[in-house]
């Protein structure tokens, strides 16, 4: 399925290319850095990335912003609201929260596939108020409960 989305660049997102699936099996788009120089993030520290693109996404879908996992595994390259949720109504720039959970400094550069983003439908729940909840075998267990018979459960 392929939704059409309207996207719009902005000013310091001019010459990179629109994000972009890597393989046609990719759930996930690649997000680029719209920096203008080189950030450095130190260890520990976060920053904000700007990507350039403002979108319109259909009423029903949201754009979940996550991590790529090489950047995690090589340089501890996380993105701590994961996934990040760029709502349908929104219409401001899409930025990307980077944390440097690693050792070393990562530099961010113009281009660099800083993220993923992934388009998925949005259900709305309405409430429906009671003091009887439906019973289950778990009730209210949960935080590990069903270790709890094991002797080294957890
Ligand atoms: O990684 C992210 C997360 C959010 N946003 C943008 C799009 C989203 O629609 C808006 C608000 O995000 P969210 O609802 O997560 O933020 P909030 O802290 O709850 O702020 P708000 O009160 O504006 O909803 O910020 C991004 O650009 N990148």
């Amino acid at each position: 399925m392929t939704i059409a989305v309207a996207v719009k660049r902005l000013a310091h997102g001019a010459g990179l290319p629109l994000p972009d699936y890597a393989t046609a099996g990719s759930a996930g788009l690649d997000l680029l850095a719209a920096v203008d120089a080189p950030v450095v993030i130190a260890p520990g520290a976060r920053a904000l990335v700007p990507t350039g693109l403002a979108i319109a996404l259909p009423p029903d879908f949201e754009l979940q912003v996550r991590p790529r996992s090489g950047l995690a595994l090589k340089h501890g390259i996380v993105i701590p609201n994961s996934p990040g949720t760029i709502d349908s109504d929104y219409r401001g720039e899409i930025q990307v929260i980077v944390l440097n959970a690693g050792t070393e400094a990562f530099e961010v550069t113009r281009g660099m596939r800083i993220a993923q983003a992934v388009l998925a439908p949005v259900s709305r729940l309405v409430w429906q108020e009671t003091d009887d909840l439906d019973r289950t075998a778990r009730e209210a267990g949960g935080f590990g409960s069903t270790g709890l018979d094991f002797p080294m459960g957890n």
